[in-house]
């Protein structure tokens, strides 16, 4: 089957020729053609010539489904639609235009056919690359607004604007949607099957954006999908929205398949949350910009504290279990930072080139000097010298040593026992504070977007997808694409080495262990589609 495209090299979005043949041949609910395709479908395109900005493109349907070899590829990451399972499912006009917030709105409804591009940065000859659903409202919904019956629930550890995210759902839902069943399920996952349901109501949300936490509370472990599944049926609702890390989004996927599995209309929407930032595709998690302007806080103080004493340390850690990113940003938004030690990059202490030996140096320099710590950087060596037993928490995750402590004991020892020197050690753990916290003006617009996409593409009939920013615009990415792998800062990438420019810290290259590691992360990142140089 063939499908005319075109697109702006100005405009990220790609549409689709939306002829009505084209629509009918393809699908019989036109505003979801693309439904009919199974998840990342891959078109063979034949360029045709390029006419200015604009170039349109031929594209055909790989007939056997499998991977095109073919260099300039369009590849469609497609989420799954209600359709897809549940026969003859009805569609009604989107009650959207009627409210009066979009009264007189240009364009209320996006192109079905538009779609967000991956990778921004191309060469002319470069293949298409992969492909999102854009989010936003569609012209046809698969719920009536009486019919919802919506419930919101939040997983893992805290984050800067789950409330808000909360609040824009219910908003949305309400306001956009005339919808007025929405509830909270308390306490996570566990929730669903052991704790009673609150009404969330735009009245009862409406400043809850002011604090931090979940008004939901949260928790670890008890997944149990089936036990999650039965209570869904048996309170009637079709709309789940999931707010949750890499772990909540893994269990966001196993409902949608038992909600398939059972032939249930409900829609099951996941909004990525995590302080980490380890969630892969999307640009960024809400939250974290936050994160990072207040671990600046606690990494001035540390700055304060040193400069006002003869050689002073400062050590602050900061969270990031596998992925250094707010240590790295928080360090590259200082400038008061002298080394940043992260998990993706092993470092040694003893020996040329190793931290002890940059230390003395900083010392020697500027008679003082700030360390910023990702808990979980240097794991492997405190595990060694601790003899340390692999502890895990409710959801599987290893429970991590403090290596903050750890290593403000190895300088204050190397110090004044190897080389009798004289130093004053300080030690700041703002951890938790620095997700405990409200979130920022722009994160609770970025909230605001996520919440407001998730309830348009449930509405619309779109599941068993997260929704987030690619390339600055927000799409509905299949969840399995954001739980496949965990985002991790590369090495091998020019943040980093911005961040060695700014600190001039060791690199602590001529360590076996890094060589080891950068090389795998180098073939790692050939096969890594997403762009994650700025
Ligand atoms: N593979 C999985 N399948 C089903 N459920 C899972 C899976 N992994 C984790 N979960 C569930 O997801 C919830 C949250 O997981 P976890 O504690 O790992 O936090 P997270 O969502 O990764 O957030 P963060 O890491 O940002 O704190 C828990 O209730 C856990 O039981
Ligand atoms: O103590 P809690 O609540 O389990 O959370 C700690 C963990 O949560 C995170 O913030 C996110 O996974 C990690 O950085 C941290 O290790
Ligand atoms: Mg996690």
């Amino acid at each position: 089957m063939e499908i005319a495209l075109g697109f702006s090299s100005q405009n990220l979005f790609l549409s689709r020729n939306s002829s009505e043949s084209y629509h009918k041949k393809i699908n019989p609910i036109s505003s979801f053609s693309f439904s009919n395709f199974a998840l990342r479908k891959r078109f063979s395109l034949k360029r045709q010539p390029i006419s200015r900005q604009h170039c349109s493109i031929k594209c055909q349907a790989s007939t056997n489904g499998g991977i095109d070899q073919q260099n300039d590829d369009f590849i469609l990451e497609d989420v799954p639609h209600l359709s897809n399972f549940i026969p003859d499912l009805p569609s009604y006009p989107n009650p959207l235009k009627k409210t009066p917030g979009y009264a007189i709105v240009k364009k209320t409804f996006v192109n079905p056919e538009d779609v967000v591009a991956q990778k921004i940065v191309v060469q002319k000859d470069s293949p298409r690359g992969i492909h999102f659903r854009r989010t936003g409202p569609r012209e046809k919904v698969c719920f009536k607004s009486e019919e919802v019956r919506a419930c919101i629930v939040t997983c893992g550890g805290l984050c800067p604007g789950i409330n808000t995210v909360i609040r824009e759902i219910v908003c949305g839902l309400s306001s956009m949607y005339g919808v007025d069943q929405i509830l909270g399920i308390q306490g996570g996952y566990r929730g669903f099957y052991s704790k009673n349901t609150i009404q969330l109501t735009p009245k009862s949300v409406n400043d809850i954006h002011k604090r931090g936490g979940t008004i939901l509370q949260t928790s670890r472990g008890g997944h149990d999908t089936n036990k999650i599944v039965d209570n869904i049926q048996d309170r009637g609702i079709n709309q789940v929205y999931i707010i949750g890390g890499d772990g909540t989004q893994k269990g966001a996927a196993a409902i949608y398949k038992e909600v398939e599995r059972r032939g249930l209309k409900v829609a099951v929407a996941g909004i990525p949350k995590t302080i980490d930032n380890d969630i892969a595709v999307i640009d960024k998690s809400f939250g974290f910009d936050t994160a990072v302007e207040e671990a600046q806080r606690a990494i001035n103080a540390a700055h304060v504290e040193v400069e006002s004493v003869e050689n002073g340390v400062g050590i602050v850690k900061l969270m990031g279990r596998y992925s250094g990113f707010i240590a790295m940003h928080a360090t590259l938004a200082s400038r008061d930072v002298d080394c940043c030690l992260i998990p993706e990059s092993p470092f040694y202490l003893e020996g040329h080139g190793g931290l002890f030996e940059f230390v003395e140096e900083r010392l020697k320099e500027n008679r003082h000097m700030v360390i910023v710590l990702a808990e979980g950087a240097g794991q492997e060596y405190l595990a060694e010298s601790m003899h340390a037993v692999d502890e895990k928490d409710a959801s599987g995750n290893k429970l991590l040593l403090d290596v903050g402590l750890w290593l403000t004991q190895k300088i204050k020892d190397h110090f004044t026992n190897v080389r009798k020197m004289d130093i004053t050690m300080k030690y700041i753990d703002p951890t938790y504070m620095i997700r405990a916290i409200p979130s920022s003006a722009s994160d609770n617009i970025y909230c605001t977007l996520l919440a407001q996409s998730a309830v348009h593409g449930a509405m619309a009939g779109f599941t068993g997808f997260t929704v987030g920013p690619v390339n600055s615009r927000q799409a509905y990415i299949p969840i399995s694409r954001v739980t496949e792998t965990q985002n991790t800062v590369k090495l091998t990438d020019r943040m980093w080495a911005r961040l060695l420019a700014s600190t001039n810290q060791p690199s602590f290259l001529n360590c076996e262990i890094v060589q080891k590691k950068i090389n795998k992360q180098t073939s790692d990142d050939i096969n890594d589609i997403k762009i994650t140089s700025m």
